[in-house]
C-alpha cells in the first residue's frame, strides 16, 4: 500500500479520501466565488417570479425570499464547516450517522437530485435563449432548435466538469466577474426602464389564503432553495485548511449564497410585476436591446456554472455507494440522463408549477437528512467523528452497516415533512397541511420529527453501549 503522503495533491480533488492538510489550498474567498458562481443564474430570477405567479404581492414575495434564505443559508454555513473540520465529502460524512451501507440511501438520493438539477437548470433557460436568439435574428426552429440548444449547453457543462477541478476553478474565475457586470447593468435597466410596480398587490389574497400561499412559496424558494445545497457543502469546503478562521469561512460561504439568491430573486419578482407571461430577461432585452448579446451569454453561462458543481458532486455520490465507475464515466452518464430529462421537461407547459413540484419534492428528503446530520455532528458527536472508521469496507465497518436510529428518524422525518406539505401538485399535499387549511409547515415538521427522534434514539443507543455510567 502507498502511504497517504506519497499521493499527489491533485488526486485528492477527485477521491473520497479525506483531504490531508498539505493538499488543502482553498480559501474563504474561493468558497465565496464557488457559491456565488453557482447562484448567478437565471433560475434565481425565475425563482423570485414564482412568488408572484402563485399570487403573492411583491412585498410578501420579498419577505418570504429574505426570511427563508436567512434561515436556510445560516444553517448552510454549518454544513460548510463540517467539511473544513473533517476534510471529508458530505455523503461520506453521512456514513457516521447512517452506517456504512445506510448512507447508500442519502447518497443515492443526492446522486439523483444533482443529476436532476442539471436538467432543471438547463431547461429553465431554454425559452429565454430562444427569445434572445430571436432578437439576434435566429427565428423558427421551435422544439428542434430547443433540443439543439440543450445538447450544446449539456456538452459544454459536462465537458468542463469531466476535465476536473482545475477547469471548473478557471472557468468560474474568468467568467463570474463578467457576469456580475452584466447583471449590474441588467438590474439598472430593470429598475429604471421597465416600470416595475413596487406596490404590486398580487391576487389580493387575504387571511388564510395569503398565509397558505406564503408558506407554500416559503417551502419552495425560501427554505427549499438553500437547503438543497446542504448536501453539497463539504464536497468543496474539505479543501479549506483548518488554519482559515471558521468565522470567515462561515460568512463567506453564507454570503456567497445569500447575496446572489436574494438579489436575483428580487430582480425576478420585481420584473414579474411588469409582465407575468414574459421571461424577465426578455423584458430587459425588449427595454434595452443592446443588452441582447451580453444577456444571452449570462443566460447560457448560468446553468454551466451551476451544473459543474452538480456533475462533480454527483460523481462523488456515485463513489459513495461503492459504484466502481470512473468520475469521467459518471460525468458523461449524468450528461446523457440530464439531456433526456431536459428534453422531457421541454414538453412541460407550466414553469411555476413544475419548479414548485421539483423543489417541494426535494424538501421531503433533504430536510430529514439534514436534521439527522446536524444533530449527529454537532450534538451527538460534538464535531469529533471517527474519520478513519468512515472508510472501513462494507460488511466489516466499525460503524456498522445500518445505523437504525438514523435510518428510522430519517424515514419518519420524511413522512412528517410530506404530511405537513402543501405543494402545488396534489401528490405533495399531505393530510396534516390539508387539516390546517392549506398551510405548509413541512420543513418545520421534518426538522422536529427527524432531529428530535434522532436525538432521543441516539441517546438510547449510547446508554445501551455503556451500561455502567461513572457520571450521571
Ligand atoms: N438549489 C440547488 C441545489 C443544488 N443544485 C442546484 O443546481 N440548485
Amino acid at each position: 500500500m502507498t502511504s497517504t503522503h506519497a499521493t499527489p495533491a491533485s488526486d485528492h480533488a477527485h477521491s473520497l479520501e479525506p483531504v490531508p492538510p498539505g493538499a488543502r489550498s482553498s480559501t474563504a474567498l474561493h468558497q465565496f466565488w464557488i457559491w456565488a458562481g453557482a447562484n448567478i443564474a437565471p433560475i434565481n430570477w425565475v425563482l423570485g417570479a414564482l412568488g408572484i405567479k402563485l399570487g403573492l404581492s411583491l412585498t410578501d414575495t420579498l419577505l418570504v425570499l429574505v426570511a427563508g434564505n436567512v434561515l436556510g443559508m445560516s444553517v448552510f454555513g454549518l454544513f460548510v464547516l463540517m467539511g473544513q473540520k473533517t476534510g471529508v465529502t458530505q455523503m461520506v460524512l453521512a456514513r457516521s450517522a447512517f452506517g456504512r451501507r445506510g448512507a447508500y440511501l442519502p447518497a443515492a438520493l443526492q446522486g439523483v437530485m444533482s443529476a436532476g438539477w442539471c436538467a432543471v437548470n438547463t431547461w429553465i433557460v431554454l425559452d429565454l435563449v430562444m427569445a434572445l436568439l430571436g432578437q439576434l435574428g435566429v427565428h423558427g426552429g421551435g422544439t428542434a432548435l430547443k433540443i439543439v440548444v440543450v445538447l450544446v449547453i449539456m456538452g459544454l457543462q459536462v465537458g468542463i466538469a469531466a476535465s476536473g477541478f482545475k477547469a471548473i476553478a478557471s472557468f468560474e474565475k474568468w467568467t463570474v466577474p463578467i457576469t456580475l457586470v452584466v447583471l449590474a447593468a441588467m438590474t439598472a435597466v430593470a429598475w429604471t426602464k421597465t416600470g416595475v410596480h413596487w406596490d404590486f398587490p398580487g391576487a389580493h389574497l387575504g387571511g388564510k389564503d395569503r398565509i397558505s400561499a406564503m408558506t407554500t412559496v416559503m417551502t419552495a424558494i425560501g427554505v427549499g432553495w438553500g437547503i438543497t445545497w446542504f448536501a453539497y457543502a463539504s464536497d468543496y469546503s474539505r479543501f479549506v485548511p483548518q488554519s482559515v478562521s471558521r468565522r470567515k469561512l462561515y460568512w463567506s460561504s453564507v454570503l456567497g449564497q445569500f447575496v446572489p439568491v436574494v438579489w436575483l430573486g428580487a430582480l425576478g419578482a420585481s420584473l414579474a410585476t411588469v409582465s407575468q407571461s414574459t421571461d424577465p430577461g426578455k423584458l430587459i432585452v425588449d427595454s434595452f436591446g443592446a443588452l441582447a448579446i451580453p444577456v444571452l451569454l449570462l443566460v447560457v453561462h448560468g446553468p454551466i456554472a451551476t451544473n459543474i458543481l452538480n456533475v462533480y458532486s454527483c460523481s462523488l455520490a456515485a463513489q459513495t455507494v461503492d459504484w466502481n465507475v470512473s468520475r469521467r464515466a459518471v460525468s458523461y452518464g449524468v450528461g446523457i440522463f440530464a439531456a433526456a430529462f431536459t428534453i422531457l421537461l421541454v414538453f412541460q407547459e407550466d414553469f411555476a408549477h413544475t419548479l414548485d413540484a421539483w423543489l417541494a419534492g426535494l424538501v421531503t428528503w433533504v430536510v430529514p437528512w439534514a436534521a439527522v446530520m446536524a444533530v449527529h455532528f454537532y450534538v451527538v458527536k460534538r464535531q469529533n467523528v471517527d474519520i478513519e472508521a468512515l472508510y472501513d469496507p462494507p460488511g466489516s465497518s466499525r460503524l456498522g452497516d445500518f445505523r437504525w436510529d438514523a435510518v428510522v428518524s430519517f424515514l419518519l422525518g420524511a413522512l412528517a415533512t410530506w404530511t405537513f406539505q402543501y405543494g402545488v401538485p396534489v401528490a405533495l399535499q399531505g393530510p396534516g397541511a390539508k387539516a390546517l387549511g392549506g398551510i405548509d409547515l413541512s420543513w418545520l415538521a421534518g426538522v422536529i420529527v427527524a432531529g428530535g427522534l434522532y436525538l432521543v434514539l441516539s441517546r438510547r443507543r449510547a446508554d445501551a453501549l455503556v451500561p455502567v455510567r461513572s457520571t450521571s
